[in-house]
Order: structure tokens, then C-alpha cells, then sequence
């Protein structure tokens, strides 16, 4: 029996070895998974693919690329990681997603959707290019598939006659189930196993036979040709691929026979496999939706350890129903991340109005542009890092005409065990870059309600809520909706801060209260326009700032304000601008991340020491 701490040489094993290699791989995601929390039901899914993957393939020298990367569980713990998983996604320990620093196996970082047959293609031509010898691998599920971005790597992938295999892993669920024509379009593909069989047998023996070469071109031309006109094929064929499938995902034998084939063949191929989604845990094959990203659960009830805790996303969801009974003309809009962004009650009650157009994120931004146009009020509830992908939309299609769309920027800052892909560092640069863009940053439940119901009501154009993941922190008020408030009147030095951050600055201020100092705390509640007047009659008082916020430095409203003083003349003794700075941050809770970044209380009042002691 093979133990997984000690893989032997994946390319001898048997294929009864293999089989029971994907039990105990399954037996270990789901005890590791359920101490760790992470993604459970597309890694039990994927458990014969990746053995089967790594009985073909040296991933050390093969590039194996993860779409979204979610499901590389098994593939970890084949690379030598099967006791790293017990630090899954823990400050230190091994990310949720591949990572090239992690291990030479790892081929490209993952987090975000429809990428990896780009990314795959790309390493294909330089292969050619470079003259190498190796395989490359695209493993793409049929959520990533209705990402558009897929499209742009299938359609130039298909004829470039690279060798590449994409691995099609379809089990008709994105995070819920699958959306859009694409998943209609993969469900009319039916398996021809004898077609298939008979295929491959056929082109074996001409290669063999004297003149077969010759004859399978000639037969190879007219079976198109007919198969063209005759029989319905699947798009990829006639995007160029060599297409084989659908094929049964959990058979690790005719996986593995398959693979071996596809690897023979050169030119770009298309592997269709059906699976089930948190296959062989029944809890997760019964609702996969709700097995999809998990936090710790009794394996034996599949209940969460931890009971759910009210949230951003939720408040921001009930804020939408409540307007939606109240205005016909709104709708919600997501990009697969129904749930995700609390949107799962509006879609109960008011389903004509509810629209999830899949992982298309610039596609959501450009259509709710439309029905903005068309006198319509779109919400697009999206998160920060996941709206990166609409950036030219925000600008193109709905900032020129100033269309009244209205976005709940959701995981706005650090988002904790996702990492790098998907923290939301980024929104109040490209989101303050859109001229006419109005951005609110609430910092409680009271103030998503308040706010979202000024950007609907009162505010015309673009308009923006930025709200982390997860709950309140410290600050439970409602500011309402004026540019800032004063929480504090103080005269030693100015705090200014807003959204999730404002927690921290409370309490740093409340420990320089107790030093001797008296802080005076502004919140922003409004980003943009940004109107600074109370900030900087403030500095001109204290003449000392620290500005503090959970965004990348760069084109954050530290370096917007710090600009606007400076023009105005008003130059303090001392400023701080605390923020996550200018990289990208790893995997970890976010208490130990804002630690990391100084954003905690402790790390905030003593950069507020440091700024008092400067002269
Ligand atoms: C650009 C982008 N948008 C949204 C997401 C959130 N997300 C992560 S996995 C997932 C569903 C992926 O479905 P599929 O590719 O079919 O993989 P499966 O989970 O079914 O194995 C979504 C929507 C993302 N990772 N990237
Ligand atoms: C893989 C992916 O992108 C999503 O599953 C994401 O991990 C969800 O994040 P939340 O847990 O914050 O909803
Ligand atoms: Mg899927």
C-alpha cells in the first residue's frame, strides 16, 4: 500500500496501486482539509485526474497549469507536501493555490479564473522557441470555461498547432451550478467510446503498417470531411483541437491510458472528463455549493466547526432586498459569486431581477452598463480582486456616459488565507481613477445599509461600496454619508482612516489617550469625490497626521490627501501613511496579516508615537 509521505515512482505503479492511491488521497484531503479549512469539494473531485496526471507526466519538467488552482490539493501531496497540508493556508505554511516558490512542480501561480490555457499556450511557444522538450498541461474546470479570457486561449491555441493538452474537467458546477450556453454546449457532448477506441487503434496500425502513414492522411482528410458535414461536433474541434471525450473522470485506468495517448499526439488537445464535485464525501457530493470553500467541519457530521458569523456581504445583501421591494428597477447582477457576495437572498425573491452571468467580470460591468442605459438600476456585487478583471469596462462602458451602475465592491483589503490572488489592495486606486466615480467605504453593517441606499437613490453616475470579508470590527456606527466625520476631537495629531481600519484607530487612539497624548480621529465615509476640508483644518491644528487604510500604497488616500495638503500650503510637522504598502501580500488570518502590514492597534499607535516624538 502506498503511503503518501513515501510516493514511489508514479510512472511504475499499477493500476490497482493507483486506484488505491486515490482513496487514501481522498481519505487525507478531507481529514487535512477539515483542520485546515480550505477548498474541499473541487479537490475530492479532481483526485483521479491529478494520479492520473502524474503517472503520465513529470510535473518537475512538465508544466502543469491549474485553472483558478483551487483543486492542486492532490497535487501537493504527490510533490512531497502531504505533511505541509497540515499548514494549509496558515501564516508560513503552504498556500491554497499553486505557487512556483513552493515547489518546482508548481508550474504558475493560480487564484484567478480562465487564465490557464493563456498562460499555457505561452509556455508552449517558448518551448518551441527555445527548442525545448516538454509537455505542457492546462486543467481547467467548466466554471473557468465561461470566462471569456478561456476563449481568447482556446481560439489561439486551437491553431497553432503547439502541442498542448487542455484537461476539460466538467462537472456542471462553478462554485454553484454552471451557468450560460457554454454549459448547455458541454452537456450535448456525448461519449463515442467506440469511436474512440476504434480511433485510436486505427491510427496504431497505420503507423505501422508499410504506406499506413500515407493512407491515414488520406482517410484522416475524407473521416473529417465527413464528420464535418455529417455529424454535430464539439466547438473545440472546430477551434482546431483534437478533441476526446467526455470520458469518465473518476477512472483512473482510462485516464491514465488516455493521457498517455493525448501526450503521443502532436498538436493541441482537448481532454473532456465528467466528475462529480466532492466526489466520495457524500455531504460535499450532495451540496457542492456548500462544500466548495469550507472552514473547519466534523468529518463525520459535516457540520462547520464554527458557526457563521454576520457579515458585510450579508448586511450588503439585505440592504439590496430592501431596496429592490421598494425600486422596480434594480437588479442584481454576479459573476458566479452568488453566495459569496450575499446575494443568494435576492435571487429567492426577486429571480426576474437576479442575473449571474458566470466568471465574466468585465462582461457583468459592460452589461450592466447597458441596462443602465436602458433605464434599468444595476447592482454588481463583485469582489475587489475578481473586479480587476472589468477595469476597462468601469472606464469604457459605464464612466464616459456616467451610467448610474452601482457596485458592492465586496473582500475590499485583506481578505486572509487566499493570499496574493485575491486580496482587495487595489480598488481605491483603479476605482478613484474612474472620473465621475463615487466610492463609499463603510465601516459597519449600519453604514453598507445607509450608504447603499444614498448610492441609489441620490447618487447619478458610477458609485462604489468598498466592504471587506467577514464582520464588524470595533466600530458599529453610522456616520451616514457626509465626505468624513470627526470621532474625536483631539489636538496632538490627526488619525484619519475609514471602512475596516477604522476599528484599529479607535483603539490606537484610545492607548495614546492613555500616554498623554489627545489624537483627533476624522473617518473618511466618502472616498470620492474626495472633499478633505475637516482633514486638513485638522493638520493645520495638530500639525501631525497619520493617515491609515487597508489598500496598496500606491494611489491610496494617504498619497491622495498628502498631495491635496500639499497644494494647499498645509505642510504638517510629521506624517505617517500607514497602509499594506507596495507588494503583494501572502496567505494568513487577517489578524496576522494587518500585524504584518502594521495595521493592527498595537503597530498603529506606535507609528502615531514615532510621528508625536518628530519635531
Ligand atoms: C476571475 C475570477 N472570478 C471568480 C472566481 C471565484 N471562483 C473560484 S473557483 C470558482 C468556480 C470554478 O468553477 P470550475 O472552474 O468549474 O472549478 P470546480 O470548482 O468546479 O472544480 C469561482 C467562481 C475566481 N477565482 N476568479
Ligand atoms: C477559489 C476562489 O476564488 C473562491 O472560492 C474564493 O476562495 C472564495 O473566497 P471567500 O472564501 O472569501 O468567499
Ligand atoms: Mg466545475
Amino acid at each position: 500500500m502506498i503511503q503518501l509521505d513515501e510516493i514511489p515512482n508514479l510512472k511504475e505503479i499499477s493500476d490497482s496501486e493507483a486506484e488505491g492511491l486515490c482513496a487514501r488521497l481522498r481519505a487525507r484531503i478531507i481529514d487535512a482539509v477539515s483542520r485546515t479549512g480550505g477548498h474541499l469539494a473541487s479537490n475530492l473531485g479532481t483526485v483521479e485526474i491529478t494520479v492520473a496526471l502524474h503517472r503520465v507526466f513529470d510535473t518537475g519538467r512538465d508544466r502543469v497549469v491549474f485553472d483558478v488552482g483551487h483543486q492542486c490539493y492532490s497535487h501537493k501531496i504527490l510533490t512531497g507536501r502531504d505533511t505541509a497540508m497540515d499548514t494549509l493556508r496558515t501564516f508560513g505554511g503552504i498556500a491554497g493555490y499553486p505557487k512556483p516558490q513552493e515547489s518546482q512542480d508548481d508550474a504558475f501561480i493560480a487564484g484567478h479564473a480562465s487564465n490557464s490555457v493563456s498562460v499555457a499556450l505561452g509556455m508552449a511557444r517558448a518551448r518551441s522557441q527555445r527548442g525545448e522538450d516538454y509537455h505542457v498541461i492546462a486543467l481547467i474546470g467548466d466554471g473557468a470555461l465561461t470566462g471569456g479570457l478561456a476563449y481568447e486561449g482556446l481560439s489561439n491555441a486551437g491553431l497553432s498547432g503547439e502541442p498542448l493538452l487542455v484537461i476539460l474537467n466538467d462537472n456542471g458546477m462553478s462554485i454553484t451550478k454552471n451557468v450560460g450556453g457554454v454549459a448547455q454546449h458541454l452537456a450535448h457532448q456525448r461519449l463515442k467510446p467506440q469511436y474512440l477506441q476504434f480511433k485510436k487503434g486505427y491510427r496504431k496500425m497505420m503507423s505501422v503498417l508499410p504506406g499506413g502513414p500515407q493512407i491515414y492522411r488520406v482517410t484522416h482528410k475524407i473521416k473529417t470531411a465527413i464528420k464535418e458535414t455529417l455529424l454535430p461536433c464539439s466547438m473545440f474541434e472546430d477551434m482546431g483541437f483534437i478533441y476526446l471525450g467526455p470520458v469518465d473522470g473518476h477512472d483512473v485506468r482510462g485516464l491514465t491510458r488516455l493521457m498517455r495517448y493525448a501526450k503521443e499526439l502532436k498538436g493541441p488537445v482537448l481532454l473532456h472528463v465528467r466528475t462529480v464535485k466532492g466526489k466520495g464525501y457524500p455531504p460535499a457530493e450532495k451540496n457542492p455549493d456548500a462544500y466548495h470553500g469550507v472552514s473547519r467541519f466534523c468529518v463525520q457530521t459535516g457540520e462547520p466547526l464554527q458557526p457563521s458569523r454576520p457579515s458585510f456581504s450579508s448586511a450588503f445583501g439585505q440592504a439590496v432586498c430592501e431596496l429592490a421591494a421598494e425600486d422596480g428597477r434594480i437588479c442584481a447582477v454576479t459573476a458566479a459569486m452568488r453566495d459569496g457576495t450575499g446575494l443568494g437572498s435576492f435571487e429567492a425573491q426577486f429571480p426576474e431581477r437576479f442575473f449571474d452571468v458566470g466568471i465574466a467580470e468585465g462582461h457583468a460591468v459592460a452589461m450592466a452598463a447597458g441596462m443602465a442605459k436602458q433605464g434599468s438600476l444595476p447592482i454588481f456585487a463583485v469582489y475587489s480582486s475578481f473586479l480587476q478583471r472589468g477595469y476597462d469596462m468601469l472606464l469604457h462602458d459605464v464612466a464616459i456616459l456616467g451610467l448610474h451602475v452601482v457596485f458592492g465592491v465586496d473582500r475590499a483589503g485583506l481578505v486572509g488565507e487566499d493570499g496574493e490572488t485575491h486580496h482587495g489592495l487595489f480598488d481605491v486606486a483603479y476605482l478613484s481613477s474612474v472620473p465621475g466615480m463615487t466610492l463609499f467605504a463603510p465601516a459597519s453593517f449600519a453604514e453598507v445599509r445607509s450608504m447603499l441606499r444614498h448610492a441609489v437613490r441620490k447618487v447619478s453616475g458610477p458609485v462604489a461600496l468598498r466592504y471587506p470579508r467577514g464582520g464588524e470590527s470595533g466600530y458599529r456606527g453610522d456616520a451616514g454619508v457626509e465626505p468624513t466625520v470627526c470621532l474625536k476631537v483631539g489636538k496632538a495629531i490627526t488619525l484619519v482612516t475609514y471602512g475596516i481600519t477604522t476599528g484599529s484607530v479607535l483603539e490606537a487612539g484610545a492607548m495614546l489617550e492613555a500616554a498623554g497624548y489627545a489624537p483627533e480621529i476624522i473617518k473618511l465615509n466618502r472616498l470620492m469625490p474626495l472633499d478633505d476640508e475637516e482633514i486638513l483644518a485638522s493638520v493645520k491644528k495638530t500639525e501631525r497626521v497619520l493617515i491609515a487604510e487597508e489598500c496598496a500604497a500606491m494611489g491610496g488616500m494617504g498619497q491622495q490627501i498628502a498631495a491635496h495638503m500639499a497644494a494647499q500650503g498645509v505642510v504638517p510637522k510629521a506624517m505617517a501613511l500607514c497602509n499594506t504598502g507596495s507588494g503583494f501580500i501572502t496567505h494568513g488570518t487577517t489578524a496576522e496579516l494587518r500585524r504584518l502590514c502594521g495595521l493592527d492597534a498595537e503597530s498603529l499607535y506606535q507609528a502615531a508615537v514615532e510621528v508625536l516624538k518628530r519635531e
